[in-house]
């Protein structure tokens, strides 16, 4: 329990069932370390944003959930968020939404948010409703990471934004780090994960496929490709994961035992995989 305390998160055996009977999340546990960027990885419809809503307590949900070792009530000065969900503002200009900020918004720095609204190039005189998805990201993100918080909790935070800035954006995360804070985000990018998280979880279909550090995943795992009529001298072995591609087999292991036997059907050393193969093993292996 005192170790648990530790966490900047905990989740444990989360279940959340829709009111029209879809099962979002199926029984899900997490970890969130302190000092890290926690990434959240899925495919459409994989259960991120739910979790993201329950661990905000903003919907009802099976299971345990424990924010700087709290309910979420207790800490929520500590956080700072960017919804799924982009209204909120609705048809406020900017200048009138980041005077809201000012009010409501604890530890809010406002030159902080001017700066990156400035960054974004948005209009402080039109309003929110009228911008373009990217646009709407940016209000969010100058007034989330301008908030002064210990854990910054973000949904698809690069969502509509275009290359340039979206390189930006995943620097401020970084930096956030940096600076001692920590970061849960979700995101279905892979090479944007890659890039700046330190720990991640694969879901889909509301279960957690592959929870660890990203460097681990290389250390851990071997991909072979080898001839279709090896597949008989597999039979009935069970894998970590099958793909097929035209005239191969491509095998993904994680039992270093199996590494030789499946060197020499290969005729090949087995690689480390990178986040893309292991995804894509992942969520369409067979
Ligand atoms: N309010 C809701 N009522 C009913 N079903 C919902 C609701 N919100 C989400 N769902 C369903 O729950 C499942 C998980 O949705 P969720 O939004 O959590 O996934 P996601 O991983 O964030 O997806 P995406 O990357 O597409 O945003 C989906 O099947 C979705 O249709």
């Amino acid at each position: 329990m005192e170790r648990e305390e530790m966490k900047v998160i905990t989740v444990r055996n989360l279940k959340k069932t829709y009111r029209n009977g879809v099962e979002a999340v199926k029984g899900i546990d997490l970890d969130i370390e302190p000092h890290e960027v926690c990434a959240l990885l899925g495919p459409n419809g994989a259960g991120k944003t739910t979790t993201l809503k329950s661990i905000l307590g903003f919907i009802n949900y099976e299971g345990e959930i424990k924010v700087f070792g709290k309910p979420i009530d207790e800490v929520r000065d500590r956080i700072s968020f960017v919804p799924a969900e982009r209204s909120f503002y609705g048809y406020m200009t900017l200048s009138k939404a980041m005077k809201f900020c000012e009010r409501f918004l604890p530890n809010f720095d406002s030159k902080k948010s001017l700066e990156m609204i400035k960054h974004f190039r948005l209009p402080m005189d039109k309003k929110i409703a009228g911008f373009s998805s990217g646009m709407k990201t940016g209000v969010y993100l100058s007034f989330t990471l301008a908030q002064e918080a210990d854990l910054y909790i973000l949904d698809e935070p690069t969502w509509g934004l275009d290359p340039i800035m979206r390189d930006d954006v995943l620097e401020m995360i970084r930096e956030k780090v940096i600076q001692g804070k920590s970061v849960l985000y979700t995101s279905h990018i892979i090479s944007e994960v890659e890039k700046i998280s330190d720990r991640i979880y694969i879901i889909d279909k509301g279960k957690i496929r592959y929870s660890g550090a990203l460097d681990g995943l290389k250390e851990q795992f071997r991909i072979f490709y080898l001839p279709i009529e090896a597949m008989k001298k597999l039979d009935n072995r069970d894998f970590s994961s099958l793909r097929k591609v035209p005239n191969r087999i491509v095998v993904l292991s994680k039992d270093p035992e199996e590494w030789e036997e499946l060197e020499n059907l290969s005729e090949m050393e087995g690689t480390a995989p990178n986040l893309e193969e292991f995804f894509q093993f992942l969520i369409r292996g067979e």
